[in-house]
Formats: C-alpha cells, sequence, structure tokens
C-alpha cells in the first residue's frame, strides 16, 4: 500500500513509500513496515524511530513531537493522535481483515477467557476456523501464537487479523479488555456480536472511579464497535447496560435466570441448563461452579443472536478445557487452581467449592504487586469469610514489597480465620496440601495458568499445577 493512501484517514503526508506491514514497537519492526512512533506513558515511541529506519522501516507515522525524532529524509505520516488512528491504518494497510470475519467480543470483569473459550468450542464444534484473542492465548485454529497482552495493541492485532484471513480463518473470538477500550485498541472493528459478563471491582488503578470503568466497557456495545449486544443481565451493572441500549433503540438481547423485557433468553438449572428464546434448547457444561452455567449461557446466546447456521446442535455441550480455570488437579483431597484474583471471583470460586466439601475448605492467594491495592483487605475479608484456613502468600510482587501486599491483604483477614503466612508460594502450595485432609479442597487461587512469577525485575519460574502434582506425588509415597 502507498503511503499517500493515508491522507484518507486524516494524516499529514510528507513523501512516499511502499508499506507491507506496521509496527509499533522498533524491536518488532520488519523492512518495508510504517513504523508507528506513539507517545506513551513512558517513553515517546518515536525516540526509537532511527532503529526502526536501521531495521528497514520504510516510512513512520508519529505525531508533531514524535517528528522531530524522525531521521531526514525518511517519508513521515502525521497525526494528531497517533494512538486514535494506529487501529484504522493498519487496518488498510493489511486490508481490512476484519471485514472478512464473522466476530465474537467478550467484555466484563470477569469470565472473559472462559466465555471466549466456550464461544469458540462451539464454532469449533461446527467446523468453523477460528482465531482466539485472549490473556491466555493467541490462537489460530487452536495453534499458539505468542502474546503478552490480553487485548493485543493495534498494529499486532490488525496483522493478527490478516494472519488469520490467510489461514483460511471464518470467526474471530476475542476478549475486549477495558484498557483496550478506553485506548481504542480495537478500532476500527465492528463485532459481529459484543457479550458482557458482569462488572465488579477491579483495575481500580488504571481506571480512577467504578463508573468510569463501566463506561470504558459500555464503549463496545456502541453503534461503531457492534453489531449488536448480549448483556448477562443478572449483574448490577449488566442490567444498568442493558436498560440503556434499551433506550437508545440498539440491538440487544439479555440473558439471565430473571425474565426482563425486550428479546432475551432466560437460563434455568444448573450444569445442565435450558436457554428459552424464541424456543428452548438444552445445553450443558462440564465446567464447575454456577458462573460457569452464566459464561456457558451467555456464550451460546452470543452465538445464536450471531445466527450461525447449526448452533442449536453445537451448544447442547459446552464443555472447553480452559487452562488455570476451576481446574480440578486431584479429587481426594481436592485441588483446584483457579484464575480468581479479585473479591468477587473468589467469594464465587469458594462459595461453589464449599458447597460440596465435606471437610475443611482452604484457600491459598495472595495479589500481585503495581495493581490495584484496594482490593486487596476486601479480598482479605472474602477468603476468611468463605474458608477454614487460609493460606496468605505472593502472587506476582512486581516493584512491591511483597510483605506489604500480604499485611494489606491481612488487614481484612485477621481475627475471622486461621491464617498461615509463608511469602514462598511453592513452599506455602506444598504446605497447603501436605497437611490437607482427604476430605479437604485446596483452592489455589489468583495465578491460574501463568508460568513466570514476577519479583522485582526477577522471572521465575512457577507454574502452580506443576509445584502442587508435585506435592500431590509426595502425599501419595508411602
Ligand atoms: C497502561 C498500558 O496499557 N500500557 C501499555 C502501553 O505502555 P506505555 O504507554 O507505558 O508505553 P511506553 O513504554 O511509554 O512506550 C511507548 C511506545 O514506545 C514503544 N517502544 C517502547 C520501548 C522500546 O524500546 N521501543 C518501543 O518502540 C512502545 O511499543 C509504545 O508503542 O503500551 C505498551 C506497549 O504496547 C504496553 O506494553 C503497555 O501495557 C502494559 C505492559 C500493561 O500492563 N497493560 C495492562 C494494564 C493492560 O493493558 N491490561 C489489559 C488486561 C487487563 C485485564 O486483566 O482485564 C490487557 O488488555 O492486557
Ligand atoms: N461469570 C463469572 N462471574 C464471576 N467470577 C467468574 C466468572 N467467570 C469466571 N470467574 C472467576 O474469575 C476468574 C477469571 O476467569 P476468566 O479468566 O474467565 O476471566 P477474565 O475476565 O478473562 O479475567 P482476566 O481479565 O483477569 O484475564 C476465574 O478463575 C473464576 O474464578
Amino acid at each position: 500500500m502507498k503511503l499517500s493512501s493515508l491522507a484518507a484517514l486524516g494524516v499529514a503526508v510528507t513523501g512516499e513509500a511502499d508499506i507491507v506491514g506496521v509496527a509499533a514497537d522498533n524491536r518488532t519492526v520488519a523492512p518495508g513496515d510504517l513504523f508507528a512512533g506513539v507517545p506513551g506513558e513512558h517513553v515517546h515511541g518515536a525516540r526509537f524511530a532511527a532503529d526502526a529506519v536501521g531495521r528497514g522501516a520504510a516510512a513512520v507515522l508519529t505525531d508533531e513531537a514524535g517528528a522531530e525524532h524522525v531521521p531526514a529524509g525518511i517519508p513521515v505520516a502525521i497525526a494528531a493522535d497517533v494512538a486514535a488512528v494506529l487501529g484504522r491504518v493498519a487496518a488498510l494497510v493489511y486490508g481490512e481483515p476484519a471485514d472478512r470475519l464473522r466476530s465474537f467480543a467478550v467484555t466484563g470483569t470477569n469470565g472473559k477467557t472462559t466465555t471466549a473459550y466456550m464461544v469458540e468450542h462451539i464454532l469449533a464444534r461446527l467446523g468453523c476456523v477460528t482465531g482466539l484473542v485472549g490473556t491466555v492465548a493467541l490462537q489460530i485454529a487452536g495453534e499458539d501464537v505468542p502474546a503478552s497482552l490480553t487485548t493485543p495493541q493495534p498494529a499486532d492485532l490488525q496483522r493478527f487479523l490478516a494472519d488469520l484471513v490467510a489461514a483460511g480463518g471464518t470467526d474471530l473470538v476475542m476478549e475486549v479488555s477495558s484498557h483496550a477500550l478506553a485506548q481504542r485498541r480495537t478500532d476500527p472493528i465492528r463485532y459481529t456480536v459484543a457479550g458482557f459478563t458482569n462488572l465488579t471491582q477491579d483495575h481500580l488503578d488504571y481506571h480512577e472511579t467504578l463508573e468510569e470503568y463501566f463506561e470504558a466497557k459500555a464503549l463496545l456495545f456502541a453503534e461503531e464497535k457492534s453489531e449488536r449486544g448480549v448483556i448477562w443481565t443478572d449483574d448490577e451493572y449488566g442490567a444498568l447496560l442493558h436498560e440503556r441500549l434499551m433506550r437508545e433503540g440498539r440491538p440487544v438481547a439479555w440473558a439471565g435466570r430473571t425474565q426482563r423485557d425486550g428479546r432475551g433468553w432466560l437460563v434455568e438449572g444448573e450444569g445442565e441448563f435450558t436457554l428459552t428464546g424464541e424456543q428452548t434448547y438444552t445445553c450443558q457444561t462440564g465446567l464447575p461452579g454456577d458462573f460457569n452455567v452464566a459464561n456457558a449461557a451467555l456464550a451460546a446466546a452470543m452465538v445464536l443472536e450471531a445466527g450461525v447456521p447449526g448452533a442449536e446442535t453445537a451448544i447442547a455441550d459446552i464443555s472447553p478445557a480452559v487452562p488455570g480455570r476451576m481446574e480440578v488437579l486431584s479429587e481426594r483431597p481436592r485441588v483446584v487452581v483457579d484464575f480468581a484474583h479479585n473479591a468477587d471471583a473468589l467469594e464465587k470460586a469458594i462459595s461453589s467449592l464449599r458447597r460440596d466439601t465435606a471437610g475443611r475448605l482452604i484457600t491459598l492467594t495472595g495479589s500481585a504487586g503495581d495493581r490495584d491495592a484496594l482490593k486487596r483487605p476486601i479480598m482479605g475479608r472474602v477468603v476468611a469469610e468463605g474458608s477454614d484456613v487460609f493460606y496468605l502468600t505472593d502472587d506476582d510482587p512486581h516493584s512491591e514489597d511483597p510483605a506489604t501486599i500480604r499485611a494489606q491483604i491481612r488487614a481484612g483477614a485477621e481475627g475471622l480465620v486461621e491464617i498461615r503466612e509463608i511469602g514462598d508460594r511453592a513452599e506455602a502450595i506444598a504446605d497447603a496440601i501436605l497437611t490437607a485432609g482427604d476430605d479437604d479442597t485446596v483452592l489455589l487461587a489468583g495465578r491460574g495458568h501463568e508460568t513466570i512469577q514476577e519479583v522485582g525485575s526477577d522471572l521465575i519460574e512457577l507454574d502452580d499445577r506443576v509445584v502442587a502434582r508435585d506435592a500431590l506425588a509426595r502425599r501419595d509415597r508411602p
């Protein structure tokens, strides 16, 4: 594509070049790419323009402030707000790949990964070739592609979509974080169906208030971002969002256990449940917890609302394997690894496990550093109120002092439960499993599928599932 074509997007172009791709990080530039120098929180990306050109960048897209870093003689495109235009630029360069895909987006505080896996699972059963974008994986037709953010930056996302189309992809299933929506990472994708799981306290380090966090999520349901929405309305903010979209006359369906006005899907039953809209369908999910019925119902309703042929049969069993989400490692004692890392997720995981635990419920968790600190004492209280024993340990401390994080969690739990504080997570997991009775449940919460612990600037290999299996093997030894 010619650099001058970007003029159509309101970008001021000087010089001409043939562009084959887009990269917003100099370290990922390939010959012929347009290097986007985006101003960030830490550095202006345009500072890396000279290095990008050295790696073969054919031109640079940046703003007025960044232009001074562009080497003389290099074609340049200037935008008022680079981050805001980057998605549209990348889409144009890669040939608008999203237009050739049916697309599903899931947002909400908890349940995005699980629901996205469920939508993907239903589509894969129908023979669709899917791209899956989320926290756990970036996949094309089940094969992993490396990723670091839940929702990739615009240039990476559009390149991924182009690769998906080239691989014969038919469908895109994406988790969309509130950060991504606030930063317009998904622009200009207009999803066929957008789904909302729930909204509870998290990420208040990034979004200043819960209302601002809600408004960031609500962006996904605007006319330009999705054709129609499916909202889990048993959630307080879901109900608010549904009312608002109905008022605005947007195409929207509700899903939940309470009948509402307008088009919707009534959910009845537990592991095996019915979904009643124009017709009644029987579905089941093998994933434990009531909240997974909510996730499965939302996933099924999204595929039905998209009008995917054959959906009615493919939703009968929605049991994908979701790494680190209520993953059961053993039965006696029952050891479960779960990604719950905020109060609502912990509360739901604990209460669903409590119901079928004959012995004690032993919960192990910490909380990540350099992230929302306000949630820590609330998490402590939720664990204390729902468990018999609380193993208080470390998550990813990042640059924070781990003992301070533990003290903040402890503040909410003190006096309410037996607390065993062991900072070393592997040691804490081993102790919890080795001292558990056969009828007990051990919930290892917070890290799910993660395999690297970030302590200061050190990256330490730590997979809760590996440590737990090792401890279980030691239990079995006479
Ligand atoms: C707040 C936020 O989202 N920050 C993202 C942002 O960082 P930043 O503004 O600090 O960027 P910067 O370091 O100043 O760099 C500016 C520009 O220079 C470029 N650069 C920088 C250094 C270099 O050597 N070369 C280079 O080209 C960068 O690619 C960037 O384009 O741009 C970076 C480059 O793409 C991202 O890595 C970074 O995500 C950080 C790591 C992050 O943790 N983001 C989290 C909050 C996030 O987005 N999370 C959500 C999920 C939340 C959930 O659990 O629901 C997600 O979607 O993953
Ligand atoms: N519908 C739900 N309601 C409340 N909690 C849930 C729900 N679904 C899953 N959870 C809990 O939240 C945890 C994270 O689930 P999942 O990874 O599916 O969510 P997510 O929104 O993708 O999270 P993240 O944005 O942090 O990646 C699960 O391990 C489980 O404990």
